[in-house]
């Protein structure tokens, strides 16, 4: 397979401000490609770029050969782009700006557009500044994924969509790929990434530090386990177990915090031996992740690149 966007050296400088430095990678036709990044580390820029909406202090992006600048209205043409903040026209109804979009695209199948609009239950009667953010969203998805592009770049999908309409995307996405289609997605959330993607790069701070088969999540990956039991908790039971980094008492007396790297096995196993009335598990945000894994490292250092997709 070849590469359908290839970027290389990306730089963009906002006046004295970094938005994306020296950003690199290449993304084969039919991949869906995740771009990881907390708040900040410079995914819309990279989007803004490669959709010819900001032009590089330096560097290129190319999308199926051409240059995301120079060529950016054929660019468009391939593309299905949702953007991070979608301004549409307010005073519009949902289903306007759809065949407003529609009409730009020179008419698309009415059929898998209204069947998109069923999917996500979107309510097309409505006017655009009545929709909630969610709602908003599923327009901004719909019109993304409406003429079947041959490549989606889509800016943070799933933000403020609920959990059914997140699984709906999700097969959305899978469909997609299945017909070949390319998506690029950028999220700030690590399961996300990993249940949806092939591949994946992670930016942080304006740089790639990685890029490469989501496998190469595992070892960044953490769990957040909260363990209330019903007598005093047993905190020596789950020192020196694989993959335990920290282990912490609450303040209720009866509840241990655990942050566990890789899978939680060993940590429930050792759980289960005790009574609990309680267990929460959940992803810390990227931003704490990160600063766990990444404490005492300069990124200025140059970029940990795990394998270059080519
Ligand atoms: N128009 C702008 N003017 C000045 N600085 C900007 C502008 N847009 C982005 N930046 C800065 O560039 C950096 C990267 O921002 P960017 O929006 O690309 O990050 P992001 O990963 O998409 O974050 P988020 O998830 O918060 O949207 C940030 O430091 C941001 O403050």
């Amino acid at each position: 397979m070849t590469a359908i966007i290839e970027v290389s050296g990306l730089t963009k400088h906002y006046g004295g401000k970094r938005g994306v430095i020296d950003v690199s990678f290449q993304v084969k036709e039919g991949e869906t490609f995740g771009f990881l990044g907390p708040n900040g580390a410079g995914k819309t820029t990279t989007i803004r770029l490669l959709m010819g909406l900001l032009f590089a202090s330096a560097g290129c992006a190319r999308i199926a050969g051409l240059d995301c600048w120079r060529r950016s209205v054929e660019v468009k043409r391939l593309v299905g782009y949702l953007p991070g903040e979608l301004a549409l026209d307010p005073n519009l109804t949902g289903g306007q700006i759809l065949a407003y979009f529609a009409n730009l695209r020179g008419g698309v199948d009415q059929i898998h557009l209204e069947r998109l609009v069923a999917r996500l239950d979107l309510d097309t009667s409505r006017q655009f500044r009545h929709y909630s953010h969610g709602n908003k969203q599923k327009v901004g998805l719909i019109q993304a994924f409406m003429h079947r592009p041959r490549v989606l770049i889509l800016d943070e999908p799933t933000s403020g969509l609920d959990p059914l309409n997140q699984q709906e995307f999700q097969r959305m996405v899978a469909e997609a790929r299945a017909e070949g289609r390319t998506v690029f997605l950028s999220s700030h959330i690590l399961t996300e990434v990993e249940s949806m993607c092939d591949q994946v790069a992670i930016i942080r701070e304006g740089r790639l530090v990685r890029v490469g088969g989501v496998s190469e999540l595992k070892d960044i990956k953490r769990h957040e386990l909260e363990l209330t039991f019903a007598g005093a908790p047993p905190i020596d039971a789950f020192q020196g177990l694989a993959g335990l980094e920290r282990v912490e008492a609450l303040p209720d007396g009866h509840t241990l915090r655990l942050t566990v790297q890789g899978d939680v096995d060993a940590a429930v196993k050792a759980a289960a031996s005790y009574r609990l009335v309680n267990l929460v598990s959940r992803e810390p945000s990227l931003e704490d992740i990160f600063l766990r894994y990444y404490q005492g490292e300069h990124v200025a250092a140059g970029p940990e690149t795990g394998r270059v997709v080519s």
